[in-house]
């Protein structure tokens, strides 16, 4: 359903803009809270709500350097909207005054040509400077212009209770558009974005909400049954479950983190999943006594690292004004103590997973190749083969998947084979 353009409806979408643009809280967060306080707000609109400050934090950079100045809160949205959604005078009128319409007609009609790359990519220079070292222009562009598009909703059929066949069929009958994901044998994407926190199936545990390149990182881990596994930057699990589930519920399944608030958030998602193998732990930090006893014991190691998050620019637009140089360097040192840690506790012969949600190489690739020369003991295994013995033909002894050539988020993930 569309949600009915009123300026009711337009006075939130400015009301959460400014709140979202003093860059104090996560975008998402911002969101949510003004959500869960104005109620009133139905589906629709809230979707409104959301994609248009969502696409202001996308395009806002070229936006306002086509407009030549500043622009008010109400300015930004009104042109988002006739720029992005391609929205006309006609579209724009419950909302417009009379000299907005001559300004906004202008401003339609400002060319986007003579800007300079980082602008027109709507990107920082800082990140368009590091992504130009990694790729040629051309590619950087379309790279952009994907992380600028809004990103689809998957979901990963729950194999403990369902299958892929069977779930879609369910969400065909239920009225939700849905089609078998490209990659992973797990995942469902839906046509449109409905609400599913209250559906049968997402509260029978059928599904989880994740994305479609996020499965793939599980899918690499291969955790077998009766295994030991740990999961070791767990968060609220979004991982840990397809994990639980590939071990069909046996074994035992370490998840640890150091947030309470996020292990806390895993809690219902076993509930609905089903798995009892599942053991949550709070660690203080990566090198928590906790972990020792389990030195040289875990099958399985998954390292789903703390990072930039840059990969889910599609999701958190924000983040490309909230992250800087300087931060990335400190998230290097950061992966890499965990890596360390974490390899600890590796039985011969076991499997490390080092996976990110970024697109920098000083995140990625420069952790690997640098835990590598420090740890003879452990050797590269191509991820194309351990996914290719899922069906899966991606190549490449790293895993990098980038939306505008998979349409995933971007994400990156190595596996360490501890020689036996
Ligand atoms: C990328 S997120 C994990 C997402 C999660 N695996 C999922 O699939 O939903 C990284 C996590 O690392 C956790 N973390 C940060 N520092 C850590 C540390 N020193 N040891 C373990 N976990 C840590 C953060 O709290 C965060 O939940």
């Amino acid at each position: 359903m569309k949600a009915r353009f009123t300026p009711a409806l337009f006075a939130h979408a400015e009301a959460v803009l400014g709140e979202v643009l003093r860059f104090a809280h996560p975008a998402d967060a911002v969101v949510s809270r003004y959500f869960r306080e104005h109620r009133q707000l139905g589906h629709a609109d809230r979707g409104f709500v959301a994609e248009t400050v969502f696409a202001v934090l996308r395009r806002g950079r070229s936006i306002e350097a086509r407009c030549a100045g500043r622009l008010s809160d109400r300015q930004r949205l009104l042109v988002t909207l006739a720029l992005t959604r391609g929205w006309g005078l006609r579209e724009l009128a419950p909302v417009l005054n009379a000299n907005e319409q001559a300004w906004l007609e202008a401003a339609r009609a400002l060319p986007e040509a003579g800007l300079p790359p980082a602008v027109r990519c709507d990107l920082p220079d800082w990140l368009h400077a590091r992504l130009l070292g990694q790729y040629p222009e051309a590619e950087v562009e379309q790279l952009a212009a994907a992380l600028n598009r809004p990103a689809p909703l998957d979901l990963r059929v729950n194999t403990l209770k369902t299958n892929r066949e069977q779930l879609l069929g369910e969400l065909a009958a239920a009225g939700i558009e849905a089609v078998a994901g490209q990659w992973s044998s797990l995942a469902v994407r839906l046509a449109d974005k409905p609400a599913l926190a209250k559906h049968p199936l997402f509260l029978g545990g059928a599904f989880e909400v994740q994305d479609e390149g996020s499965q793939l990182l599980g899918l690499l881990v291969e955790a077998r049954r009766g295994e030991m596994v740990v999961d070791f930057c767990a968060g609220a699990g979004g991982k840990t479950l397809l994990l639980g589930a590939q071990m069909r519920n046996t074994g035992r399944l370490y998840a640890f983190d150091v947030s309470e608030k996020r292990l806390a958030n895993l809690k219902p998602r076993l509930a609905r999943s089903g798995l009892s193998n599942v053991h949550p732990v709070r660690i203080e930090h990566e090198r928590d006594l906790k972990i020792k006893r389990l030195a040289g014991k875990a099958d399985r190691v998954l390292v789903d690292a703390p990072c930039s998050g840059l990969g889910t620019l599609r999701r958190n637009p924000d983040l490309k004004w909230r992250q800087d140089a300087a931060a990335i360097a400190e998230l290097g040192a950061k992966q890499t103590a965990i890596l360390d840690s974490a390899a600890r506790l590796v039985r011969p012969g076991g499997r490390l997973v080092y996976a990110t949600c970024s697109l920098l190489a000083e995140e990625n690739e420069a952790v690997v190749t640098d835990f590598l020369a420090r740890h003879p003991d452990f050797v590269l295994m191509p991820a194309s083969t351990v996914l290719e013995r899922q069906g899966i033909a991606l190549p490449g002894d790293m895993l990098r998947l980038l939306p505008h050539r998979h349409d995933t988020d971007g994400f990156f993930a190595a596996v360490l084979e501890k020689r036996a």
